[in-house]
């Protein structure tokens, strides 16, 4: 058994795995790390390895706590990928986008893979058929657009999200939410039309917190799966076995 960690920078979520079957999923606050592995690795003693992918500000010494109980793994630029890095910075690209374009490329071979990871902020990341990763975009997440917008205004409200009744807003409330919901979704379908247009024989993974609501919404109908991540540490984490 396997316990998978991914460290966003709003939430932590994790998984258990026996082989490629996830037995439990989990989501918790990053105050409620040690805890909440603690239980985990309660209910499943049979852990042997704890992966994790960090781009929050958890670092390795959080999980030292558990080597007495199972092997750690902290993913960094070091460790083994099934892909050729092109990123003109790989030593700053995200351990997250690292991870999600080794479970594309692992899960859908000899193919252009598009994964889009609707988190605190999105990211587009673009592995070519030969198994290149090109790079992608980094932009604001749902939530961080609703909270940019009142962090630095004097004026406008902290919104929880709401689906805008039009495009055109008619109050300040509906105005923020058709720019903020709106504009995400165009934003998205709009990377996703300009990929189309260049690159044939492709698949879309779209992945994050905000998955599931933008999977209903795209034009684009693109199949969500919110545990991508997980299950992309755990296919990263058994192909270091195999290559190391
Ligand atoms: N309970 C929740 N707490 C925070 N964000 C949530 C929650 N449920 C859904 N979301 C959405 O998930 C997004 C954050 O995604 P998540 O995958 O948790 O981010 P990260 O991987 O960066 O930590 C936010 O834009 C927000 O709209
Ligand atoms: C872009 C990110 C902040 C996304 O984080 P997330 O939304 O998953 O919490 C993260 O992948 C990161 O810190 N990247 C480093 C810069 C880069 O990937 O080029
Ligand atoms: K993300």
């Amino acid at each position: 058994m396997i316990l998978t960690v991914d460290v966003g920078n709003t939430r932590i979520k994790a998984a258990v795995f026996e082989g490629n079957t996830v037995l439990e999923s989990f989501v918790f606050k990053k105050n409620e790390l040690q805890e909440k592995i603690e239980n985990i690795l309660k209910k499943f003693q049979n852990c042997s390895d704890l992966v994790v992918a960090s781009v929050g500000n958890i670092e390795k010494q959080s999980f030292l706590a558990f080597e007495k109980h199972l092997n750690i793994h902290f993913l960094t630029h070091e460790d083994i990928f099934p892909f050729v890095n092109k990123y003109a910075t790989p030593k700053t690209l995200g351990i997250d986008r690292m991870v999600l374009a080794s479970g594309a490329t692992l899960k859908f071979p000899k193919q252009n893979r598009l994964v889009i990871d609707a988190g605190t902020c999105i990211t587009y990341d673009f592995i070519d058929e030969n198994d290149n990763y090109l790079g992608g975009a980094i932009s604001p997440g749902l939530r961080l657009r609703y909270e940019a917008l009142h962090n630095y205004t004097a004026k406008l409200p902290l919104l929880t999200f709401e689906t805008p009744e039009l495009y055109i807003g008619n109050s300040t409330a509906q105005a923020i939410h058709s720019g903020v919901v709106n504009g995400f979704v165009y934003e998205i379908d709009g990377f996703i039309d300009e990929y189309r247009a260049n690159f044939s024989n492709f698949i879309i993974i779209l992945t994050g917190g905000d998955a599931d609501f933008l999977a209903k919404r795209l034009k684009n109908t693109i199949f969500a799966n919110s545990n991508f991540l997980l299950e992309s540490l755990n296919q990263t984490f058994q192909y270091k076995i195999d290559n190391d």
